[in-house]
């Protein structure tokens, strides 16, 4: 039987809270993976507890690599991983994450033998072709263009050019494994611009952390040369875009929401918040000495320290005209305050969101209006014009942004259910607990 809706809670006062979050599903996945690849034995602190990063888990365990919890708590562990030799016959459940389906099957594509894959129903429909072409034109064997599918190496590596303007993970894929090949990669993107760049950034300092060499100099071509990627503790930043509907809620409310632990220097797109924010009308300020991270390395950037971000809304939003192309998902969260704010906004550059956990243009474009709202899909955004909204049932489609967009819309509608809060398992287990503890703390 489906659980029943969520009621989400309306906001009787301006929310006053600080929110920790755990770690970045982005950071921990690409960690676990370049750790199970390593040349021995290292450690991923701070690993994010979620659908997504037990779906990777499974995935490198099924693969050959160890995996042991050292240190756990519910959102977090701490996981000594352990390298062994990549072994066939795996059967790969991807769920729908996009970092299981095109991280890991270019590692099987290294395996003594073939691996299958396939996901939740939805994730058959997510676009894989491009990379599974490029894996093909590199050597592998593969028997479909999308999940289900079954992958045989050897896989000798080389140049291959693909049109990544659907993902960015289809070069962050063949990024993280290339230096396994024997030959390395060389990758030319060809087509329109390639979304999401924080987080091929962020995929080519992970890799350049653990020693691999990465050239990265001309615009869409990336080369990797082969070699040892060295086994390192690595450590988890707390994840940016997990922060948006938390800070979203000091907009709404006119309340003030602190982050702790925000990276100073960082390629999570999430980061993009501070400004996103402050065009809505939102204070943003980062507040205490830089503190340097412990003892650990932090391979995405955060050793530069970090600080408490501090966002502060007036109640009142303003709409915004932006191209969140780099940022994409970011979009719901940012969409659920354009649909509260008091002028129009305007998304641009996401077309690709058509190939997220849902088509999030249609989603929200059809959730907003459901609750009486104004949102009009574009090519390749939405349009989102101001009108009151009133209660109703905001649906999920199975994307855990979705989720917390109406969990935003919420606060300030009352009578907002989400159907199926649980999808946000995904990447915050606790979504539920940490929004009702924001809303209890003063
Ligand atoms: O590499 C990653 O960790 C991600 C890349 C982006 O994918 P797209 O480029 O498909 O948008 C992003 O939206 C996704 O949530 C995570
Ligand atoms: C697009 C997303 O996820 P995935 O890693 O499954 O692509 C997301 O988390 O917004």
């Amino acid at each position: 039987m489906p659980a029943p809706h969520w009621p989400a809670p309306t906001a009787t006062a301006p929310v006053t809270a600080t929110v920790p979050l755990p770690g970045s599903k982005s950071v921990t996945n690409r960690a676990l993976l370049l750790a199970a690849l390593a040349d021995g034995p290292g450690v991923v602190r701070r690993a994010l507890r979620s659908r997504d990063a037990d779906l990777m888990v499974s995935a490198l365990r099924a693969l050959g690599a160890s995996l042991v919890a050292v240190e756990e708590t519910s959102a977090a562990v701490d996981w000594q991983v352990t390298p062994g030799p990549i072994r066939g016959g795996a059967r790969i459940d991807a769920g729908l994450a996009g970092t299981v389906m095109r991280f890991v099957p270019p590692v099987a594509a290294l395996a003594d033998g073939p691996v299958s894959f396939d996901g939740d129903p939805h994730a058959r429909k997510r676009p894989m072709g491009p990379i599974l072409d490029a894996l093909r034109s590199l050597g592998a064997r593969i028997d479909n263009d999308a999940l289900p599918f079954t992958i045989s190496g050897p896989l000798a590596g080389g140049e291959v050019t693909l049109d990544a303007s659907g993902s960015s993970q289809f070069v962050s894929g063949l990024l993280l494994t290339a230096a396994r090949f024997e030959k390395g990669v060389t990758i030319r993107h060809v087509g329109p611009p390639v979304p999401s760049q924080p987080h091929i950034e962020m995929t080519v300092q992970m890799l350049r952390a653990v020693g691999v060499r990465v050239d990265a100099g001309e615009r869409d071509v990336w080369r990797v040369e082969p070699g040892p990627i060295a086994a390192r503790d690595m450590t988890v930043e707390p994840d940016l875009s997990n922060a948006a509907p938390f800070l979203a809620a000091a907009l709404v409310t006119g309340g003030s929401v602190t982050i702790p632990a925000w990276p100073l220097e960082t390629t999570q797109p999430g980061d993009a918040l501070r400004d996103l924010l402050t065009t809505m009308g939102a204070t943003v300020t980062r507040q205490d000495a830089p503190a340097a991270l412990a003892d650990t390395v932090d391979i995405a950037g955060a050793a530069a320290g970090t600080t408490d971000l501090v966002v502060t809304g007036t109640g009142e939003i303003s709409g915004i005209d932006a191209d969140l192309r780099d940022v994409g998902e970011l979009t719901p969260v940012i969409a659920a305050l354009a649909a509260l704010a008091t002028s129009p906004s305007r998304i641009r550059g996401v077309s690709h969101l058509r190939g997220h956990e849902t088509d999030r243009l249609a989603a929200l474009a059809t959730e907003i209006n459901r609750l009486g709202g104004d949102a009009e899909e574009t090519d390749d955004g939405l349009i989102i014009r101001p009108r009151p909204l009133h209660g109703g049932v905001f649906h999920s489609y199975d994307d855990h942004r979705m989720a917390t967009a109406g969990a935003v819309i919420g606060l300030a509608v009352p009578d907002v259910s989400v159907e199926n809060i649980a999808t946000t398992a995904k990447t915050l287990p606790e979504f539920t607990r940490m929004w009702t503890a924001m809303l209890d703390s003063r």
